[in-house]
């Protein structure tokens, strides 16, 4: 890609970004305990993720100071637990690329524990639809990449709302595109030889995979597409793992109606995004549970961009793009339903007939 095409300041940036960040993440899960602590709303939360975070708000800090950060997590709770602080700290002040050039372009190291801890709540902002705004989930999956599944680090930037830039590590995604989808996909090991990948998109310059471990240096990468199937009883649809996130029994009904004979491939986090946008997948069913669940931004913004770039379509259950504009979560939407273009009203009215049958 020419250095004179749009955003491709902000998609090296972002780029090297998760790299880092990436490698932060498999640090945590090869080095250190994978011990949790409770967050407010009891989910899971790692050094990892403070700490990718901190990584990642550094770098934008450092490249675009005046943009706004919409990010998953906040520091209220390491402020209160020193040890906690320093442990992640650790790991933050001796995470670099090994490129120094690079290392450069993202600023450097982060001076000293407590810049880290206003770093990580420089993710505050409200969100909307008016100007530069990053969308950041440091670890999304984070139950997968406990167990050594499926996780990514998401990164995407929106202008006036909408997603132009879109990046995910896929740190235990095979790095092979055409890698059938395996089945213990969701609980793999480790992020061994053959895996790690960089999913990126810039929107209408299409969307491309390289190898999460690639040099810093090196720009580009192989552009990606989605299957072109002609029957939609040959697809494959991936879902959550958690029940509890997508409606595992309408999605089967779903998948029945369609003609799919294929198991679903269970996977956590926004890999399942990059895994149809390459062909791994073909469909990706998030019906909610929940029916006062309200998405979050950065579980989609750069997913969804790079599922559009690859020949995709996504839209929620009632057909309406996801709306990234309007905060922190994606009030006006409910669901997701992610296929090719040319089959998703297809699989759209397949999902209506179960949600209505539903009632
Ligand atoms: N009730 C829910 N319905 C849908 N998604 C949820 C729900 N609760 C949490 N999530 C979010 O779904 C994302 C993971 O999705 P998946 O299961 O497809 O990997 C996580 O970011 C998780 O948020 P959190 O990070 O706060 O746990
Ligand atoms: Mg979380
Ligand atoms: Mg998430
Ligand atoms: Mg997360």
């Amino acid at each position: 890609m020419s250095s004179s095409s749009a955003y491709s300041q902000e998609l090296y940036i972002a780029q090297l970004a998760v790299q880092r960040a990436s490698i932060l993440t498999k640090r945590v899960f090869h080095e250190k305990a994978k011990g949790t602590v409770d967050k407010n709303d009891k989910s899971p939360v790692t050094i990892g993720d403070f700490g990718a975070q901190a990584l990642i708000i550094a770098a934008l800090r450092h490249n675009f100071p005046d943009d706004a950060i919409v990010a998953e997590e906040e520091a209220a709770q390491l402020r209160t637990d020193e040890n906690l602080k320093n442990t992640i700290w650790d790991l933050v002040r001796s995470t670099k690329l090994d490129d120094a050039a690079s290392e450069q372009a993202l600023g450097g190291a982060i001076k000293d524990a407590d810049e880290m801890l206003d770093l990580i709540d420089q993710g505050n902002s409200t969100g909307g639809n008016k100007g530069r705004i990053w969308a950041i989930d440091p670890i999304d999956g984070t139950k997968g990449f406990l167990r050594g599944g499926q996780y990514a680090v998401c990164l995407g930037l929106m202008v006036d709302g909408d997603v132009k830039v879109g990046v995910l590590g896929c740190p235990n995604l095979p790095v092979d595109d055409k890698a059938p989808l395996a089945a213990d996909i969701g609980s793999n090991g480790t992020d061994d030889e053959g895996h790690g990948v960089l999913f990126s998109a810039v929107l209408g310059q299409g969307a491309t995979s390289r190898p999460l471990a690639a040099s810093s240096k090196e720009q580009g990468g192989r552009a990606i597409s989605m299957r072109s199937i002609d029957s939609l009883a040959d697809a494959t649809f991936c879902e959550s793992v958690e029940a509890g996130h997508s409606a595992h029994g309408d999605q089967a009904n779903i998948a029945q109606k369609l003609g799919i004979t294929k198991p679903s491939v269970r996977m956590d986090s926004q890999a399942k995004y990059g895994s149809i946008a390459r062909g791994a997948g073909d469909i990706y069913l998030r019906l909610p549970v929940k029916a006062t669940y309200q998405e979050k931004i950065w579980d989609h913004a750069a997913g969804d961009l790079i599922v559009r770039e690859a020949g995709g379509q996504v839209t929620d259950i009632h057909g309406n793009r996801l709306d990234f504009g309007i905060g922190r979560t994606l009030a006006n939407n409910k669901g997701v339903v992610a296929a090719p273009a040319a089959s998703h009203a297809k699989v759209l009215a397949a999902v209506q007939e179960v949600l209505n049958a539903r009632q």
